[in-house]
């Protein structure tokens, strides 16, 4: 892949990995909330993704579906909020579709319950107004779709310059330059002109990739899937070979019926 650049002088090399969230340096509160959701152990992603995140390197997630890179941007972000400053929003993710904005808002709230954390998600297709209203009365973090995102950077209902954390979701299917202070990229897929346009706006991210072995359960699962020939204790056992996300597999279910 030729990005114009050595890739030693593009990302800065990481390798910390963290079998367990109580290891990772996590605010109890919000240790509390990951646990109250029913994770009990980072998925592979998360072992080696949520600390830079939490110490405010830009960081690229590349990852299957599925490999919990939500829950890894969502606890980084969560973890460094001034939780005693509302009145200006401070992380903006960015999703490509209302559904997953909403998906990251209601996970994000759900992860971060104990630290009270306040989210907005501003989504094409609701009331522009509500949406000023509700950032009026001030979030920490907004989700949103990139239309009204902007429509509320226009009538400055949303302050760009305030934004410290700034998440691309389904980074190929949007990326766009400009942001500052924190940047992180998640993606299953890293095109070489992604990474070129990445090289534009990130300052040497930590580029965090899911390993091969979930890579592989995740192939499992989605051939399960297809052919229908699985149930809970199928894919259960499955994950237990690598025990990461037992709830996902729940999540599935309920998706595909
Ligand atoms: N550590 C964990 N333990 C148990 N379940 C988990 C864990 N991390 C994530 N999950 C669950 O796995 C599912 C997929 O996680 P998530 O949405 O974060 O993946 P993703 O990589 O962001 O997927 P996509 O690329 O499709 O957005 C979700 O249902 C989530 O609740």
């Amino acid at each position: 892949m030729n990005l114009g650049v050595h890739r030693q002088d593009f990302f800065t090399p990481y390798d910390e990995v963290f079998d367990c969230f109580d290891s990772m340096g996590l605010q109890e509160h919000l240790l509390r909330g990951i646990y109250s959701y029913g994770f009990e152990k980072p998925s592979a992603i998360q072992r080696r993704g949520i600390v830079p995140f939490t110490k405010g390197l830009d960081v690229i997630l590349q990852a299957q579906s599925g490999t919990g890179k939500t829950a890894t941007f969502c606890s980084g972000i969560l973890q460094q909020l001034d939780y005693g400053m509302v009145d200006q929003c401070q992380a903006l993710v960015l999703a490509p579709t209302r559904e997953l904005a909403q998906k990251i808002k209601k996970f994000m709230r759900a992860l971060g319950d104990y630290l009270c954390v306040e989210v907005h998600a501003c989504v094409s297709g609701t009331s522009v107004r509500e949406d000023q209203r509700i950032l009026s009365t001030g979030v920490h973090v907004v989700v949103g779709t990139p239309g009204r995102v902007l429509e509320m950077l226009r009538r400055q209902a949303l302050r760009a310059d305030c934004i410290k954390h700034f998440v691309l979701d389904i980074a190929d299917e949007m990326l766009s330059p400009g942001l500052k202070h924190q940047v992180g990229v998640s993606s299953a897929t890293m095109t070489p002109e992604v990474l070129e346009i990445s090289r534009k706006f990130m300052n040497k991210p930590v580029r965090i990739l899911g390993k091969r072995d979930e890579l592989i359960l995740e192939g499992i699962k989605q051939f399960y899937v297809k052919k229908k020939k699985w149930n809970l204790e199928t894919l259960s056992d499955l994950y237990d070979m690598d025990k990461p996300v037992r709830r996902g597999v729940y999540a599935y279910d309920k998706s595909t019926h």
